[in-house]
């Protein structure tokens, strides 16, 4: 335990070194272009809040039920795949990581194509529709689950690059970080609610109830 307390440790430590090493070339950057940042002359206050267009909260229901389908999932997964699929401890950490390892190396790719072609919303779409169809796989089929779990990873990958850049669409610049702070809030207590019920849902009704719980959030959006 020791050992994982110690990586979380140094990772908060160069976080830290990075966040500093940023500050000093965004103040840099400042200087060298003879901006003082910041001082648009608009006010922002918190009330802006009251503001916001009815489709930056569509973005923030979208980001709450989409998410809710993903993180409490992993957090559930493990024993998941240990009494649904018989994996072993080891297997099922590995799979249950997938949709990470898969998130570092293609979220870049992903970002290029939206970036390149727009058209936001329609990934977005097509995000919910293949993680719709992988949380059905993983719920009706015993078909392998590595292919479920590589799709959601896939899936996962193109909303971010997708939903998030959405803000700045709708949202004036002066107002950007209002609106991602909301977003970050709203979306953390939503999961921490859904987090409690998905716990809920499994221990009284087992995994395909929990599984289709989990459908049920994706195809709310
Ligand atoms: C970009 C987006 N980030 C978030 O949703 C963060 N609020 C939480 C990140 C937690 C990562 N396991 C994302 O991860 O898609």
């Amino acid at each position: 335990m020791s050992c994982y307390l110690l990586a979380g440790g140094i990772t908060c430590l160069f976080s830290l070194a990075c966040a500093l090493i940023l500050a000093y070339l965004d103040k840099r950057a400042e200087k060298l272009l003879c901006k003082e940042q910041g001082k648009t002359g608009e006010v922002i206050k918190l009330t802006d809040v009251k503001n916001f267009s009815s489709s930056l909260w569509l973005l923030f229901v979208i980001c709450v039920c989409y998410y809710a389908a993903v993180f409490p999932f992993i957090g559930l997964g493990k024993v998941f795949f240990i009494e649904k699929f018989q994996f072993s401890s080891q297997e099922a950490s590995a799979i249950n990581s997938v949709v990470y390892i898969i998130s570092a190396p293609m979220s870049p790719v992903f970002g290029i194509l939206v970036d390149k072609v727009g058209k936001n919303i329609i990934w977005v779409l097509c995000a919910v529709i293949t993680t719709l169809a992988s949380h059905i796989m993983l719920a009706f089929t015993f078909w392998n689950p590595w292919i479920a779990m590589c799709l959601l990873g896939v899936a996962y990958s193109l909303l971010a690059c997708a939903l998030w850049p959405m803000v700045a669409f709708v949202v004036p610049e002066h107002q950007l970080g209002t609106a991602y702070g909301f977003m970050q809030s709203i979306q953390n207590l939503g999961l921490a609610v859904i987090a409690i019920a998905a716990g809920m849902i499994l221990d009284t009704r087992g995994y395909l109830f929990l599984e289709v719980f989990f459908s049920a959030c994706v195809s709310c959006k």
